[in-house]
């Protein structure tokens, strides 16, 4: 029964890698303590490694990183929201995937990890005809959505105030989100956010979700306060509109920029 190992410094994660055989499906999990969602995706990794036996050399390896306290590993990985999972076999990236959900996480493992189980070698009981895993991956769509909404549910709260924006604060794709990060910057305000660019499902679903067609969406306590028109007018009605969530310095809250 395989179980997840955090890794809290560089030194640890060179030593980690290093002691990998070469047919280790490694499965990295990036996370952040501010983000609700990284902590149900915690949950469903620790029950999905518990379904893998140890072995020796071990077929798989299972560790978690913070995302904003490792950085060099963050931004080797491209990390740009959280959760993110990353597997990787011999060096090699397989596959990556970005946000909280359970389905696609355990189908992203199962199918890299079958690739070196035992029962390949011998053909049997194996689908080969280049269609294995999509069955589990054919939903229904209302199920779906459904699913992709709790997500979105869960991601709106998982700061005080949540930014979803094109690009990240330090480096915005859009002169609208960059406006809206300079006020929120001027506001001293300490905000999460989320790069709605690396995450199409995202990107789309929550314009449904919000009943809002554009980005960036400002949420606050888990409610839409709107995108930066409707900032610049909630301001200029009220200078104290962001007062409860201001911090002295540095406002951003971020995973990775
Ligand atoms: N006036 C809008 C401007 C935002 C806007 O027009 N955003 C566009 C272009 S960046 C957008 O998000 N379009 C939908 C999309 O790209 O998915 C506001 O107040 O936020």
């Amino acid at each position: 029964m395989s179980t997840i190992q955090e890794i809290t410094s560089l030194p640890d994660w060179e030593q980690h890698v290093s002691s990998l055989s070469p047919s280790t499906l490694l499965i990295v999990s990036f996370h952040a303590p501010w983000a609700a969602p990284c902590a149900q995706m915690a949950t469903v990794l620790s029950t999905l490694a518990s379904e893998y036996p140890v072995t020796e050399p071990p077929s798989t390896s299972w560790v978690s990183i913070n995302a904003e306290d490792l950085s060099e590993i963050s931004e080797t990985y491209n990390v740009t929201a959280v959760p993110f999972l990353v597997l990787v076999r011999n060096g090699q990236v397989l596959e990556t995937v970005s946000g909280s959900s359970a389905v696609k996480v355990r189908n992203a493992i199962e199918t890299h990890a079958a690739k070196v189980g035992a029962p390949a070698s011998n053909g049997a009981a194996t689908a080969a005809d280049g269609n294995d895993g999509e069955v589990a991956t054919e939903e229904d769509p209302e199920k779906k959505k459904e699913e992709l909404f709790k997500r979105l549910g869960d991601l709106v709260k998982a700061a005080p105030v949540m930014l979803f924006m094109k690009g990240t604060p330090s480096e915005p794709k859009c002169g609208f989100s960059r406006q809206l990060v300079a006020i929120l910057r001027e506001n001293a305000v300490k905000y999460g956010f989320f790069n709605i660019l690396a995450d199409d499902e995202v990107r789309q679903g929550l314009k449904e979700f919000a009943d809002w067609p554009t980005y960036p969406q400002l949420w606050v306590d888990g409610e839409l306060v709107g995108g930066l028109d409707i900032v610049k007018e909630e301001l200029s009605n009220d200078a104290d509109f962001f007062k409860a969530y201001s911090i002295k310095s540095n406002g951003e809250t971020a995973a990775a920029s």
